[in-house]
């Protein structure tokens, strides 16, 4: 992407204000507003509660699995919500001593462990978990975007990326020679319906040497007894079956039920977090929202990229609105693996903060170094939202959103105010580009 970034001087203020008028952005800026606003939401703090509890049948396993010393291929599965990252993070500790590098394939789109929502990715992992409630985001060795929350929508393109991962960790990692890395697969808790019949495909295509399915108190809800994946035939890996760590010592509850929206909304605000130096303040919500809004983006001409639309078919003629104020995937075309139904690598996440259609420009704010950028030309559009808590902020207009949005929360216009604010009633008269600002 032959991009530039805006100089601090030319600040997010210079951005030509946006047309049609019935559309526009109230302010590219964040500025102090007059209007009363309701409260902007926080985001939902991490997961707190006791310590993680090792029931003897995990601790057992996982001794089992470190004392496997063929470098095993370690997939763990079971419903919902029954303890599979919670083991998987203890099992890459107990492995991290012995092998010094872990592979670790990260396959929730909804709750992904070291991702932002809506990737796949691998992780070659050489420090151990400190935090085993709530890991934090870590450099993927690969990742694919797939650009929903869950895989429902397309089964098909979610098993691509995930085979494609697999295949290039076994070819960069575990051929004649490497080091052979020992791998974690975590799966998601969707294990009925499509959801098992996905997970047979995962089974059937990694052919894991352990497989380590998780048994909650809920038999219904249980994957079933023995390898269900296995036609015969097939060399048969080790099953270590583990019981969910339903009590803990206080003879309470350790299952407790996660909020994956408030998780989801975590990873992607501590993601554009690092658009920032770690010396800048950025412990609310507001002002991250401030900083995000005044960071002079960068400005990608439509004739350098492609956007692809991972979800949905979008009219030729609306395709540089459609990415306005969204969450894109950012890839390159000449770095898509040569296999059939390939999918092209990611190299992070970008916010479309504003669309200039008369100049034929985007503004793109992302953490991707510049030397990764210098590559892409994909943009891939998929359903992932800016996390609300940016985007509404007390005391500023809302630098991402048109005044026509819809909260899909209440149903009531958003920022209707502002229209008739003085701010917008002059920025309407300044109006003399095609730009859609966010
Ligand atoms: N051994 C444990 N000790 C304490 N808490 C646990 C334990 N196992 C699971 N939990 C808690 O239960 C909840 C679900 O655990 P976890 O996220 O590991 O499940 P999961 O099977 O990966 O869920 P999903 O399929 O929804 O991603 C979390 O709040 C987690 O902290």
């Amino acid at each position: 992407m032959k991009h530039r970034r805006r100089s601090k001087q030319q600040k997010l203020n210079s951005l030509p204000p946006p047309t049609p008028p019935a559309t526009r952005a109230p302010c590219p800026m964040p500025r102090p507003s007059a209007s009363p606003k309701s409260p902007p939401p926080a985001t939902p703090p991490p997961e707190q509660g006791p310590e993680v509890v090792v029931p003897e049948d995990w601790a057992l396993a996982t001794d089992a699995i470190s004392s496997d010393l063929s470098s095993p291929v370690v997939l763990v599965c079971g419903p919902s919500n029954s303890g599979k990252s919670t083991f998987t993070r203890l099992l890459l500790n107990k492995l991290l001593p012995s092998y010094g590098r872990v592979g670790y394939l990260d396959t929730d789109v909804g709750q992904p462990e070291f991702s932002p929502p809506g990737c796949l990715s691998l992780h070659i992992v050489d420090e151990a978990i400190t935090d085993m409630r709530n890991p934090v985001l870590r450099e993927a060795d690969r990742c694919c975007f797939y650009g929903d929350i869950s895989s429902k929508g397309d089964p098909e393109s979610y098993l691509n990326s995930l085979f494609l991962l697999y295949t290039y960790f076994v070819e960069k990692y575990r051929c004649p020679g490497s080091e052979m890395l020992p791998l974690i697969v975590n799966t998601p808790g969707w294990v009925k319906g499509t959801g098992f019949d996905m997970l047979v495909e995962m089974l059937r295509y990694i052919c894991p040497t352990i497989v380590v399915p998780i048994r909650t108190r809920m038999q219904r809800k249980n994957l079933p007894d023995g390898m269900f994946w296995l036609t015969g035939g097939e060399t048969e890996p080790k099953v270590i079956t583990i019981d969910a760590a339903s009590r803990d010592s206080l003879s309470k509850s350790s299952l407790k039920r996660k909020d994956g929206g408030g998780m989801r909304e975590r990873r992607l605000v501590e993601y554009f977090k690092q658009c920032f130096s770690s010396d800048i303040s950025l412990a609310t919500n507001k002002e991250l929202a401030y900083a995000l809004a005044s960071l002079p983006p960068y400005e990608v001409p439509f004739s350098d990229v492609t956007v692809m639309h991972l979800h949905c078919e979008v009219p030729r003629t609306e395709i540089w609105h459609s990415v306005n104020a969204t969450i894109v995937g950012l890839a390159s075309s000449c770095d898509t693996p040569a296999t059939a139904h390939a999918v092209p690598w990611c190299v992070g996440l970008g916010i479309v903060r504003g669309v200039d259609v008369q100049r034929g420009l985007l503004y793109v704010i992302t953490p991707v170094d510049v030397q990764h950028l210098q590559s892409v030309d994909l943009l891939l559009q998929g359903l992932i939202e800016i996390p609300r808590s940016v985007l509404q902020v007390k005391g500023c207009e809302s630098p991402y959103m048109s005044t026509n949005v819809r909260d899909k929360i209440t149903g009531k216009d958003l920022y209707a105010s502002n229209l008739n604010s003085p701010l917008s009633r002059q920025d309407d008269g300044d109006s003399d580009s095609g730009a859609d600002t966010m």
